[in-house]
């Protein structure tokens, strides 16, 4: 059938099995053909075609409230409601969001990118439900990855106790981003051999029936070990304690399977966790073999090779460049300990894994856990590196004030992906970790101009034991400069004149110098002498170098990849009023009040005005203003 004519799901009703088997088929050869071109987050959702097509069969969208965790996996929802058609700008500018967005379809009851939010959801929406005495399903979809995140066992918790109804779908392909990891994640894994428990069960049941009745003594003790094999082998029990029903495993790429479970669950009172096994990239050989998350989300490739067409990486990807440093580091310091919450693959931990492989930990989509095991570490004289991104550590907010910033222990934390993201979007540009850094007592942020600072910056990092430490770094490649042989301290608190000047100075610091410096070029050959500041210390600012510009009444204008609120900016604002420097004309760069969705770097920066122009026109203004009161 032609994808681009579908509306929305209701054309599913009247499909057979058989067409439902060809129209995956379909949505597969669409999906490669079309992430060929764009990129994204192809395996997961080559692992739900026939999920996605059964739900979407079995229920009545948006009556009935489907919710996709973390929201990778939605393109098939997307095109099974009526969006095939704008998947040539998927996760592009002003294009086809990558997670499910509200503004793009009624279909899409709940936004996610951030992972384990789907289930608390689903329950705010059951509640909801049962006090407007309205009649529909409420069905999370959950990764098994996800499934570790703090938040959903939060909410299996509670959903268990209050026992509405609701259908929870457990997609279970083994796999996180990298294979999962976790007691969970074994538990899953002794219900997907769950089929050899029913057979022992049922080799059993008959062995019992056929001991002579010689007293109840010997059958009770046979049904107490028919009990314990249950309790050692269906873990199903897991969530039928927690108050569940628990269906499954089934194949998930089974609509036989898939319907007569699904159906079964309408009917069960109270919540039901159906239990899916899945193939992550099914249909999609290069993806269908991965099994460290090369193919959990790519960028273009070659569709009959499956070769990424990703331009070769001319300088070393900064994740790779602050790990292999602090592995470095970790042969000499046996206190160097690092931490990811699940992602080994994004912050490029695979060479400290394997030459520390006790040194390393994955603690799976479990933020606050990671900062605080973190905390723990340092409490008992280790160093841990905490490897995480921007806009995850946002879910370890109070971890980082209580467990690491009040105690000021010596953690040092690798805040990945900081500043725009690009392709991800809204829920994924790391532009908030300042704010939310920098008013913590004792916590120092530091941010490099290039990959040769960087890893002079992680060796500090890694020697600094007066509290915690955060190195935040951008996304992608560095720019390529010559490496220093032997690596150096930097004295905490100091920034870096990188140009000369007197007639305004630019405090910026990592992603934004280039931008700077191009604008103090331009502005000489319009007659204004600007002073370029490395500012790379957001906390402690360097107060003596703040106080020489001040005094002379310099024109500052502070430039940040980071929201203005509470930002790099506002610290300097504060600094200049504290200190009684009331005429002081600063200016002020950076992310806008409002989320920032996805597209490129250079768009989304563009939209927001962080250009070479605008900033020769700030200057333009801050300058002409000295000149005006001089
Ligand atoms: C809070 C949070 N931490 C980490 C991530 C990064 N992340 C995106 S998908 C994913 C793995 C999800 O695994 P699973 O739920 O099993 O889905 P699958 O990709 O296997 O379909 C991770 C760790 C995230 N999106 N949100
Ligand atoms: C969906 C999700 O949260 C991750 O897959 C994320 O998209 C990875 O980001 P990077 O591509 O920057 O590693
Ligand atoms: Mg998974």
């Amino acid at each position: 059938m032609d994808l681009l004519s579908i509306k929305d799901p209701t054309f599913l009703k009247g499909l057979s099995n058989e067409q439902l088997e060809e129209l995956a088929q379909e949505v597969r050869n669409f999906l490669i053909e079309k992430l060929s071109a764009t990129g994204g987050h192809i395996g997961p959702n080559l692992g739900v075609v026939e999920l996605t097509i059964a739900l979407h069969k079995s229920f009545d969208s948006p009556t009935d409230k489907l919710l996709w965790d973390v929201g990778h996996q939605s393109y098939v929802h997307k095109i099974l409601t009526g969006r095939a058609d704008q998947f040539d700008s998927l996760r592009q500018y002003k294009g086809l969001c990558g997670f499910p967005k509200m503004i793009e379809s009624p279909h899409d009851v709940w936004e996610t990118g951030h992972s384990s939010t789907s289930l608390s959801a689903a329950m705010g929406m059951a509640i909801a439900r049962d006090l407007k005495k309205e009649k529909s399903h409420v069905v999370p979809v959950i990764g098994d990855g996800a499934l570790t995140g703090g938040m959903a066992l939060e909410a299996l918790n509670h959903i268990g106790h209050e026992q509405k109804n609701m259908i929870v779908i457990l997609n279970d392909n083994e796999m996180s981003i990298a294979p999962n990891v976790g007691a969970l994640h074994n538990v899953l894994g002794r219900l997907r051999t769950a089929g050899k428990y029913q057979w022992v069960k049922d080799e059993l049941e008959a062995f019992l029936k056929k001991i002579p009745a010689v007293g109840g003594k010997i059958a009770s003790t046979a049904e107490r070990l028919k009990d314990s094999l249950k309790y050692l082998f269906v873990s199903g029990m897991f969530f039928e304690e927690l108050g569940f029903t628990y269906l499954g495993p089934i194949d998930g790429h089974n609509y036989d399977e898939l319907f007569e479970n699904i159906n079964y669950a309408k009917k069960i009172e109270g919540p039901v966790l159906l239990h899916v096994i899945t193939k992550k990239g099914k249909g999609y050989e290069p993806a269908e073999k991965d099994t460290v998350g090369t193919w959990h989300g790519t960028g273009p490739y070659k569709m009959e090779t499956g070769d990424f067409l990703k331009p070769v990486i001319t300088a070393p990807a900064w994740s790779k460049l602050v790990s292999e440093t602090v592995r470095e580091l970790a042969r000499e310091d046996e206190r160097i300990v690092a931490i990811t919450p699940a992602m080994p693959v994004g912050s490029k931990l695979e060479g400290f894994a394997s030459e520390f492989p006790e040194r390393m930990y994955d603690v799976g989509i479990a933020e606050q856990h990671a900062a605080t095991v973190a905390a723990g570490l340092a409490t008992q004289n280790m160093k841990p590196f905490l490897a995480i991104y921007s806009t995850f550590l946002q879910r370890a907010y109070d971890q980082l004030v209580h467990d690491i910033a009040r105690q000021n222990l010596n953690v040092f934390i690798g805040v990945d992906r900081a500043g725009l993201v690009g392709a991800d979007g809204e829920t994924h540009q790391g532009v908030f970790d300042i704010a939310f850094l920098r008013h913590l007592p004792n916590m120092v942020v530091m941010m490099p101009k290039d990959e040769n600072e960087g890893q002079h910056m992680v060796n500090t990092a890694v020697k600094y034991d007066d509290g915690p430490i955060v190195m935040r770094f951008p996304r992608g490649n560095g720019l390529g400069v010559p490496m220093d042989e032997s690596l150096k301290t930097i004295p905490i608190g100091t920034w870096e004149v990188l140009k000369e000047g007197r007639d305004a100075a630019i405090l910026t610091f990592g992603t934004t110098i280039p931008m700077a410096m191009e604008s103090a070029m331009l502005l000489e050959k319009q007659g204004y002498s600007v002073k370029v500041v490395n500012a790379r210390f957001i906390k402690p600012l360097d107060e003596a170098m703040l106080v020489e510009l001040l005094g002379v009444n310099m024109p500052i204008l502070t430039i940040e990849e980071a929201v203005l609120q509470g930002g790099f900016g506002s610290a300097v604002l504060e600094f200049a009023h504290d200190h009684g420097f009331h005429h002081a004309k600063i200016d002020r760069m950076g992310i806008p009040d409002h989320f920032i969705e996805h597209g490129s770097v250079n768009e989304l920066l563009k939209e927001i005005g962080m250009t070479t122009e605008n900033v020769v026109e700030r200057i333009n203004l801050l300058a002409e203003k000295k000149q005006k009161r001089a």
